[in-house]
């Protein structure tokens, strides 16, 4: 018995020291896990439902959640692959779109239940503010990761 609950407690200080690690080794991880933190904490202070404050704590820990199996990913992958390959780069980027996927549905949570809390939208304008960002996000983002990473690209390859 002493045994288990101790074999417990090891598992639950692996586990905590791997998100330690994965924060000090990603930065977007850590910027995702400190917003979080203060959205999580600020919340509690809104007069907010305890469904609107689910949605709102759910999207959180999907980000954060999805980040660490992102991070699982690219750590994963650097020790076996350590030059430019086509392969690393489609399952990087798709480790890396589960992360937009998720950060995309925190943002329709954060429109439409902190805007209504904090600046009494209406829910049609949310719904507008929603539609715009579900067809704006994704573009703007995939635009911009891959300018990112067309510029990755031509480094690893000196430009041809
Ligand atoms: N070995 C590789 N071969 C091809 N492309 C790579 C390789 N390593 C990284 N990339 C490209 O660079 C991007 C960033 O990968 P990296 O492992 O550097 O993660 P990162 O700097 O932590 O970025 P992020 O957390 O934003 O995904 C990948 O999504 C991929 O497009």
């Amino acid at each position: 018995m002493q045994r288990d609950s101790n074999n417990i407690l090891k598992s639950f200080k692996n586990a905590f020291e791997g998100i330690e690690n994965a924060l000090k080794l990603e930065r977007n991880l850590k910027i995702h896990f400190f917003i979080g933190i203060v959205v999580a904490i600020f919340s509690l202070f809104l007069p907010l439902s305890a469904n609107d404050l689910l949605w709102i704590y759910f999207a959180i820990f999907s980000v954060i959640g999805a980040e660490l199996l992102n991070t699982v990913v690219e750590k994963f992958l650097d020790l076996f692959f350590k030059e430019y390959s086509e392969s690393v780069k489609l399952v990087k980027d798709i480790a890396a779109g589960v992360v937009l996927w998720y950060s995309l549905f925190s943002v329709v949570v954060g429109i439409l239940i902190l805007g209504k809390a904090l600046f009494s939208w209406e829910p049609s304008f949310a719904k507008f503010f929603v539609s715009g960002v579900l067809i704006f996000f994704p573009v703007i983002s995939f635009s911009m990761r891959r300018y990112r990473n067309d510029r990755q690209g031509d480094k690893s390859t000196g430009g041809r």
